[in-house]
């Protein structure tokens, strides 16, 4: 394999940066660039210098040798003195002694190749880099460490099991064959296709544990929405005033509830519009009420009126988490509160406090994450998923009329595809795909 460097650190100013180089010339490189010896896996503090014998830095030296490397291969780090020129030197001295320069990904493609992570675990590491919530890390770094792995080998040996008991039989006569061969098979299979069911469902509903749940906050003009979106960031983010119809479109932020990454939307004040910039803002706010995960209705504890109303309706109607936010209570509650019975009420003012607002919120959120399994976090592994299912769906009909070749067949089928989430078997187009949205150095 050609040896391939990279800076693994990113593009800026801090304390230490490394350059990374992986394959059959690092060690040699290293030794050249330093002058010095390596153990494998002790950190070694060496002077680089470059072709001229100018120094470049005195950074710390880390040898891992092949195969015992986070590639697989001989790797060495150049942990040097951090911002963007100390690292650069060195790399570019690298590159001089023969090495080329890393694709995106490319370390953790090799790491796949050599068999040292399986393509759940190259997934789980891109979205860890990449995800800002702290659920979500949590959830990634037990994919790192096997867990989809471990689903997938359980589902391929059940699977595996019932191809073996059902291929004892194929060249029995029909006539012979047992009873209760077919309804003992149909139940095992229906075991696992409630398990595929089930995993896909829960990696559908927790999909926003990566990307953040969407909120938000909808309700009639002026009753605080925008104070609200401002309380919950602690900055003066949107524009607040007693103009009815201050926000015209929608405002986008993201924030950490307890350890949920959330992305809050201030809508504008849903009534019928004044004017054309206004209609657009309102039909703006129903579409965010559509795309959200939580919606925040607010009311003012000081009048109910028509508009309040019929956004009420709206979300006594809406097919999601809805919390009801009385605001103002500072003014006093002069509201009838029973309009509001069987819904999720917090009561805050925007301008005091808003604790009981993020308390619902938190708890809501913490309700979604609770399940502490496994889901499938690309489109790739729930490809594979329905795949899996679909061959077994595919596989009852042969059951039935006995044709155990062909059943086997569709199982066979199913095992390939579940197997793929682990371990692809379209090769060059799926690996390009994979690591390519990966940054440089990884
Ligand atoms: N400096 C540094 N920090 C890093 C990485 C790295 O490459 N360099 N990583 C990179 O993303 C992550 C750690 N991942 C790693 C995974 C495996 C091995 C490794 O040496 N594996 C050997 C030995 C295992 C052992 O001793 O238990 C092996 O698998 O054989 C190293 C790092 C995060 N932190
Ligand atoms: N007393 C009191 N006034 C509040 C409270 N929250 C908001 N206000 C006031 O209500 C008015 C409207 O607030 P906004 O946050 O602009 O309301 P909005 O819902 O975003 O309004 P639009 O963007 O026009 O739809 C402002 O004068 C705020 O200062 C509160 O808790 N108590
Ligand atoms: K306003
Ligand atoms: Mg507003």
């Amino acid at each position: 394999m050609e040896t391939i460097a990279a800076i693994a650190t990113p593009n800026g100013i801090g304390a230490i940066s490394i350059v990374r180089i992986s394959g059959d010339n690092a060690l040699e490189i290293a030794k050249k660039l330093t002058k010095k010896e390596f153990t494998p896996r002790k950190a070694t503090l060496a002077k680089v210098f470059d072709s001229n014998d100018e120094l470049i830095d005195i950074a710390l030296v880390i040898y891992f040798k092949a195969p015992s490397s986070f590639t697989g291969e001989d790797v060495v780090e150049f942990q040097c003195h951090g911002g963007v020129v100390v690292s650069r030197l060195i790399l570019e001295e690298v590159l001089k002694h023969g090495a080329r320069l890393a694709n995106p990904g490319e370390f953790t493609k090799r790491a796949f190749l050599n068999g040292k992570i399986d393509a759940s675990q190259a997934e789980a590491i891109a979205k860890l880099i990449e995800t800002r919530s702290k659920e979500g890390a949590k959830l990634l770094s037990r994919q790192l460490e096997g867990d989809l792995s471990k689903f997938v080998d359980e589902v391929r040996e059940k699977l595996i099991e019932i191809m073996a008991y059902a291929e004892v039989f194929i060249d029995y006569a029909e006539e012979d064959l047992p009873e209760t061969l077919g309804s003992e098979i149909e139940e095992r299979l229906q075991k696992i296709e409630e398990l595929l069911i089930h995993t896909l469902e829960s990696s559908k509903r927790r999909e926003a544990l990566l990307s953040g749940y969407k909120v938000a906050i909808v309700g009639k003009p002026n009753v605080g929405k925008s104070s609200i979106l401002n309380a919950l960031l602690n900055k003066q983010r949107a524009i607040v005033s007693d103009i009815a119809g201050t926000t015209r479109d929608t405002i986008e932020e993201d924030i950490q509830i307890g350890s949920h990454l959330i992305r809050i939307i201030d809508t504008a004040g849903i009534r019928a519009a004044k004017d054309e910039i206004e209609k657009i803002g309102v039909e703006r706010s129903k579409k965010a009420i559509e795309e959200a995960d939580i919606v925040v209705g607010v009311f003012s504890a000081d009048e109910f009126t028509k508009e309040d109303e019929e956004i009420l309706e709206l979300l006594k109607n809406v097919d999601k988490e809805v919390i009801i936010v009385i605001n103002k209570v500072d003014k006093g509650i002069n509201i009838d509160l029973d309009k509001f019975q069987g819904l999720k009420v917090v009561k805050i003012s925007a301008k005091k406090d808003i604790s009981p607002l993020i308390d619902e919120l938190k708890n809501l959120l913490d309700s979604f994450s609770s399940e502490d399994e496994h889901i499938l976090i690309s489109t790739r592994q729930i490809h594979a998923v329905e795949k899996a299912l679909n061959a077994i769906n595919e596989s009852k009909q042969f059951l039935q009329t006995g044709e155990l070749e062909l059943f086997s067949y569709q199982i066979q089928d199913a095992i390939r595809a579940i197997s793929e989430i682990t371990k692809p078997f379209e090769y060059d187009e799926m690996l390009d795909k994979m690591f390519g949205s990966f940054c440089v150095g990884k």
